[in-house]
């Protein structure tokens, strides 16, 4: 695809029916504030209904509760034009449309490792008694194999006498920092549905989106929820991959860049998704690979999918590597040391912190006694709302000027841009999680630079405890 980072609508007619089709997004987070958004400057009438008054209050006055490139504006455009409004309330979200997305929260379970599914029923069980007119309602939630089937009984159960309200999937693929891009014009749309009249109104509403090129895939629920979890698996297990053999390249003296970009030639293998370091966090791939082994359990397949546990395992142990990285790096123990960590959001282009390795890692540190300065172009807020004890610095300075270490754990451009030589910390030694800062130039500026997977670089004298 093309334009890939760009932000503006793609390239299509807006939809031009007379009645603009109406259509509802229940939960306005990451995901749903974007494809409500999105649905708006396609041209549809959207309403936007959430349980968190707070997260609505500030929805409708145009403002929008998260950092996503590109997504403020829109929000400001079509709630300023009338055709983004947002509501807590569902029996207004019933009688507004007959099409209705569910974006809800599925996160991991408190007491195991399966998906959360209880905000999806009640969000549909919220919803469907108040409709006075057959519905449709499209998951766009990631949920376990099974739900979507689940919820149609539920639809059925509560629907008013006369009403028939259907159930189909419509996985959601975007990637947060690129989500508006994502959404208007994504690799694929793919739907699961038992009608052919679900089908037909799914073509209609996407429409704008396909006609410029992308492929519309209709599969059955089971399939379409399963597509989701399969593709955030294999997402996963790619960088895990890269993560274990840079474990290798630790062990045998090897550089995982250097044989990441390599074998990323073959175009069987590719370059995307190889980026050894600090591995993967958020409110998805951790979440989704252990719902998925969950659901393979419950099914009764649960060899199937063992390897996903070492995805998993592989993944955790970035961490405590990085931890124990940063601990040699202070001559033993991090007890009283300044550190400085640079980033605290899951990855650049977003404030999310969910599952934030960079922020696991900054806890670790401060556990076991160091005093750690974070520093984040974005996440700050988010972060100290997460990890309220940790120390944050307003600036890149504030976090370095005279500390013992120096970690990058989220690679943002302002971080890779920074003139090492400037910078002034008790002792120049650099840790980078993510492997994106040019080794060479910072060692040119006396910097010792550490990383999982390659050879230090600069200086070799280890910090005097
Ligand atoms: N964030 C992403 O990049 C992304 C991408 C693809 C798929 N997904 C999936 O989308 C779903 C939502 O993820 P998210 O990141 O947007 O989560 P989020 O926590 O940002 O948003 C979920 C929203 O749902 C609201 N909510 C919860 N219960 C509700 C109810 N009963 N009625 C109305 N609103 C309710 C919450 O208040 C919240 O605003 C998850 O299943 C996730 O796996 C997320
Ligand atoms: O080579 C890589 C690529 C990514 N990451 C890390 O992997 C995590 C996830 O990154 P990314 O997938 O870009 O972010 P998400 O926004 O969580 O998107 C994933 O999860 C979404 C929710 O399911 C899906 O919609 C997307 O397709 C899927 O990419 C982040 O911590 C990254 O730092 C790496 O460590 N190495």
């Amino acid at each position: 695809m093309t334009h890939r980072h760009d932000t503006t609508p793609p390239d299509v007619t807006t939809h031009d029916a007379p009645e603009p089709i109406r259509v509802t997004v229940v939960g306005t987070g990451y995901l749903g504030a974007t494809h409500a958004a999105c649905l708006a400057e396609l041209g549809y009438d959207v309403l936007g209904l959430d349980s968190d008054p707070a997260k609505i209050a500030d929805l409708a006055a145009g403002r929008l509760p998260f950092y996503e490139p590109g997504l403020a504006e829109l929000v400001e455009r079509h709630t300023a034009s009338g055709r983004l409004r947002f509501t807590t309330d569902p029996a207004e979200a019933a009688a507004f449309g007959d099409l209705h997305f569910v974006c809800v929260g599925t996160p991991q379970r408190r007491d195991s490792m399966a998906a959360d599914t209880s905000h999806v029923e009640a969000a549909v069980a919220a919803l469907v008694p108040h409709l006075r007119g057959d519905a449709l309602l499209v998951g766009k939630s990631t949920v376990p194999v099974g739900t979507a089937a689940g919820l149609q009984q539920l639809a059925d159960e509560l629907a008013p006498a006369g009403v028939e309200v259907g159930v189909a999937w419509n996985p959601e693929f975007l990637r947060e920092g690129r989500a508006v891009d994502d959404t208007l014009r994504p690799d694929r749309v793919v739907v699961g549905v038992t009608d052919p009249r679900h089908e037909k109104a799914l073509r209609e509403l996407y429409a704008p989106v396909v006609d410029a090129g992308v492929p519309f895939l209709v599969t059955d629920l089971a399939t379409s929820e399963l597509v989701k979890v399969a593709a955030n698996a294999f997402l996963a297990t790619k960088i895990s991959f890269a993560n274990a053999i840079a474990e290798l390249c630790d062990a045998a003296g090897g550089d995982v860049v250097a044989l990441t970009d390599a074998i990323g030639h073959d175009a069987r293998i590719g370059h995307q998704f190889l980026s050894a370091g600090l591995g993967f966090g958020g409110g998805c791939l951790p979440k989704d690979i252990r719902a998925l082994m969950a659901r393979a359990g419950e099914l009764g397949v649960d060899e199937a999918l063992t390897f996903l546990r070492e995805v998993d395992a592989i993944n955790m142990r970035r961490r405590s590597r990085t931890v124990a990285l940063a601990v040699q790096e202070c001559g033993g123990s991090v007890l009283g040391r300044r550190i400085a960590v640079l980033g605290a959001a899951f990855k650049p282009g977003t404030d999310d912190v969910r599952d934030s390795p960079a922020l696991n890692v900054a806890a670790q540190l401060q556990l076991q006694g160091a005093h750690v300065r974070v520093h984040d172009p974005r996440a700050n807020a988010t972060a100290a709302r997460m990890f309220p004890t940790l120390g944050y610095a307003d600036t890149v300075e504030d976090a370095v000027t005279g500390a013992d270490l120096v970690l990058h754990l989220t690679e943002w451009e302002e971080f890779r841009a920074l003139d090492p030589a400037l910078l002034a910390p008790a002792r120049r030694v650099v840790v980078d999680g993510r492997n994106a800062l040019d080794a060479d130039r910072w060692a040119a500026a006396g910097w010792r630079v550490r990383a999982l997977g390659r050879p230090a670089v600069g200086p070799l004298a280890t910090v005097s405890p």
